[in-house]
């Protein structure tokens, strides 16, 4: 079992990988015409940025010598990967279609994962320069102003000092009268629409909040939204992060329809269906 002492050690990497990554993929951003976007067998798009924040964080997480797995290094074969008690899982950018959009709602996700459970956690949102942190039975954290940086090198105590507890206290948070629910902003099914309204029944008045990426797990988690219902698919690397992100809030995934968790390092990596609440969601 990780203990404080190899979390303390383990954090800063964690960080400054994704603050890296972060930097590679805002240096893409700004050149429109360099994305060099071709399409993955799975027919979801990759670009430059993808591949050069995968890089980096390769490079950079390299020598703690725990294997990776990332989005784009999935070939690796179940029968090497499955017996791993440690490993990072790694989305270099998750929401390449949002990147590609020039919406602003892209994000770096790395989770530390021991016997199959996330134990640490950092989502990057290198445009909004957040960054948000949790640790298993130590709480969610968002930190704010952290630039995109090609040379970071926070230390422990510079990522633990002027961080925010989540889920937020502040009055933009709660009480709040309508339900607000997020979905994906490009990736909806007509399961969407029904789920969303047989909610509707009850909550005529609910607030859809339509959100690229992870980020939609640091919104429950901040207590911006209540609610987030997915039906389409996602990758194990979409979400270990922001489950974690979010359970230290107080919030909770579930899957769809059984009501079960969602598991990790399975031999498809593709989740189930799922819904998330925030701490404060009253359905
Ligand atoms: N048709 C599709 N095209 C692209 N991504 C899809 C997809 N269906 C599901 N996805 C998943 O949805 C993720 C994006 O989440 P969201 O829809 O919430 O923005 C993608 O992550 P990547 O962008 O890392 O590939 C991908 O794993
Ligand atoms: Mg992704």
């Amino acid at each position: 079992m990780i203990n404080d002492k190899v979390r303390m050690y383990l954090l800063p990497p964690l960080i400054n990988a994704a603050v890296r990554a972060g930097a590679s993929i805002m240096n893409v951003y700004k050149n429109l015409d360099d994305y060099d976007i071709s399409l993955k067998d799975d027919k979801t798009p990759i670009t430059l940025a993808d591949r050069l924040a995968h890089k980096t964080i390769r490079e950079y997480l390299g020598p703690t010598r725990i294997p990776i797995l990332s989005e784009e290094g999935r070939e690796m074969l179940y029968d090497e990967r499955r017996n791993w008690e440690l490993y990072w899982l790694v989305d270099p950018l998750d929401g390449t279609v949002e990147f590609i959009k020039g919406n602003n709602e892209f994000t770096v996700n790395i989770a530390l994962m021991e016997n199959n459970v996330c134990m640490g956690a950092v989502i990057y949102v290198p445009y909004f320069e957040k960054l948000y942190i949790a640790g298993r039975d130590a709480g969610s954290y968002v930190k704010e102003h952290v630039a995109p940086d090609s040379g970071a090198e926070y230390t422990y105590d510079e990522i633990v000092t002027g961080w925010t507890r989540l889920p937020l206290e502040c009055e933009a948070v709660r009480p709040h009268p309508r339900l607000r629910v997020a979905v994906s902003r490009s990736h909806q099914t007509p399961e969407t629409a029904e789920h969303i309204a047989r909610l509707r029944a009850t909550h005529p008045d609910l607030e859809i909040v339509e959100q690229g990426s992870s980020y939609k797990f640091c919104l429950l988690a901040e207590g911006r939204v209540d609610y987030y219902v997915r039906t389409t698919h996602t990758y194990e690397w979409d979400t270990a992060a922001g489950e974690l992100i979010l359970a230290e809030a107080g919030g909770r995934t579930r899957t769809l329809p059984d009501d079960g968790v969602l598991r990790y390092n399975e031999k498809d990596l593709r989740n189930p269906w799922f819904v998330c609440r925030s701490k404060y969601c009253v359905i």
